[in-house]
C-alpha cells in the first residue's frame, strides 16, 4: 500500500499563507455554499459560519426560501439567495461570481433538487467542494461526475464513500479503490474518519490532528465551509484540503481538556478556529 503523506506542522507550515497587510474583504475571497432543505438549515448555517471564521471575506449562501429568517437572523454577516421554492432547492440560479462553492450540507435528495443539481454542473465553471445529498446525488447519477471541474474536491464520510465507490473489504482496497476514482474523474476526495485521509491521484495524505469528540452532527458541514473558504482564498485544491482537514482537527484537539469528548459540538469547531489559526502560526 502507498506510504502516507502525514499531515502535520511541517505539512501545514509548507503551505500556510497569512493575509496581505493591505488585503480587504474584496479579495480575501467570496464563498458560496448551496444546501439546506426543511429541517436542515442548521447544516447550512454551520457550514457558512465556519467559512467566514476561516478567513473568507464574503459569504454568500444558496437555501430553500423557508431558511431566509433563520439565515439572516443567526449570522448577520451572511448573504443570503433563496431558491423559488419553500422547502426544498428547485433551480440554482444567482448572479454572483464566487471564487468557491460548496454544495450538499442539508440539501436533501428529492427529484427536483437531484435535477437541480445536474442542471448546475452542467453550466457551473467555478472551484467547488462537494459534500453530503450533493454526494449521494452524485452516487446515484454517476455519469453526471464528467461535469464536475477537474480538482474538485468532494468530502464523503464512510458511508458516503460506500455509495460512491462501492463496498471494500479490507483497509487496503478502500484505499486502492479511491485512488482509482480519483484518477478516473480528477477529483480530491477528503475520506472522513479517525484519522481522515486524503486522495490525490496517487498521493495519499493522512491527517494527524482531531478526536472522537468531533463524533457529532454537524462537524462534517463545518469542515465543508471550511475547505470552501480556503478554496475561496485562492489556496490550490489540495492545500485547500489538507490545511482545512488540519485546522478542523486541531480546534477540537484545543477544545478536548475544556468540553471533553461529549459535550463538544459542531458550533465548538467554529468557536476554536482562530486558536487552531493561532497555533499553526506561531
Ligand atoms: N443540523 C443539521 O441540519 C444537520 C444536517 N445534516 C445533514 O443531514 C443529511 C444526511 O447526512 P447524514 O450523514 O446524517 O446521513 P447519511 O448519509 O445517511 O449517513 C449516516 C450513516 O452513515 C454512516 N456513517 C456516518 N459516519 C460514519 C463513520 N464515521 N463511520 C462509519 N459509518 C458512518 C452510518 O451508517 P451505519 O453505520 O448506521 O450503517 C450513519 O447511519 C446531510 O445533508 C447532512 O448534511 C447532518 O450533517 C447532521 C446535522
Ligand atoms: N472518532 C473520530 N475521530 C476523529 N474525527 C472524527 C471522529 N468521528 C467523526 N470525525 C470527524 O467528524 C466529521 C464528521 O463528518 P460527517 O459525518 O459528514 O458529519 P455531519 O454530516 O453530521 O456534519 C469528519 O470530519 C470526521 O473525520
Ligand atoms: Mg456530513
Amino acid at each position: 500500500m502507498t506510504n502516507p503523506i502525514y499531515i502535520n506542522q511541517k505539512e501545514i507550515q509548507k503551505r500556510y499563507k497569512q493575509p496581505g497587510k493591505h488585503t480587504h474583504k474584496g479579495i480575501q475571497g467570496h464563498a458560496l455554499i448551496i444546501g439546506g432543505s426543511y429541517g436542515k438549515i442548521g447544516a447550512v448555517s454551520l457550514s457558512a459560519k465556519a467559512c467566514l471564521k476561516t478567513g473568507c471575506g464574503l459569504v454568500t449562501v444558496f437555501i430553500p426560501k423557508c431558511g431566509y429568517t433563520i439565515l439572516q437572523t443567526a449570522i448577520p454577516e451572511v448573504m443570503v439567495l433563496t431558491d423559488i421554492q419553500e422547502e426544498k432547492i428547485s433551480n440554482i440560479t444567482f448572479e454572483i461570481a464566487p471564487q468557491a462553492i460548496g454544495i450538499g450540507p442539508g440539501l436533501g435528495q428529492k427529484i427536483e433538487t437531484q435535477k437541480a443539481l445536474h442542471q448546475f454542473l452542467k453550466t457551473n465553471k467555478t472551484s467547488l467542494v462537494i459534500d453530503a445529498d450533493a454526494l449521494n446525488i452524485l452516487s446515484q447519477n454517476k455519469e453526471w461526475l464528467s461535469l464536475v471541474p477537474p480538482k474538485t474536491i468532494l468530502t464523503p464520510h464512510p458511508k458516503e464513500l460506500e455509495r460512491l465507490i462501492g463496498k471494500w473489504y479490507s483497509e487496503e482496497e478502500k484505499i486502492n479503490n479511491t485512488i482509482s476514482f480519483s484518477k478516473q474523474h480528477q477529483v480530491i476526495i477528503v475520506m472522513k474518519g479517525a484519522p481522515t485521509q486524503i486522495i490525490d491521484g496517487e498521493t495519499v495524505y493522512e491527517n494527524t490532528t482531531g478526536n472522537a469528540a468531533l463524533a457529532t452532527a454537524g462537524s462534517g458541514d463545518v469542515l465543508t465551509g471550511m475547505i470552501t473558504s480556503l478554496l475561496a482564498q485562492s489556496y490550490e485544491p489540495i492545500s485547500a484540503a489538507i490545511l482545512g482537514v488540519y485546522l478542523h482537527g486541531l480546534t477540537a484537539d484545543i477544545a478536548l481538556p475544556e468540553t471533553g469528548y461529549q459535550s463538544f459540538i459542531a458550533s465548538d469547531v467554529i468557536a476554536n478556529i482562530g486558536k487552531a489559526f493561532l497555533s499553526i502560526t506561531v
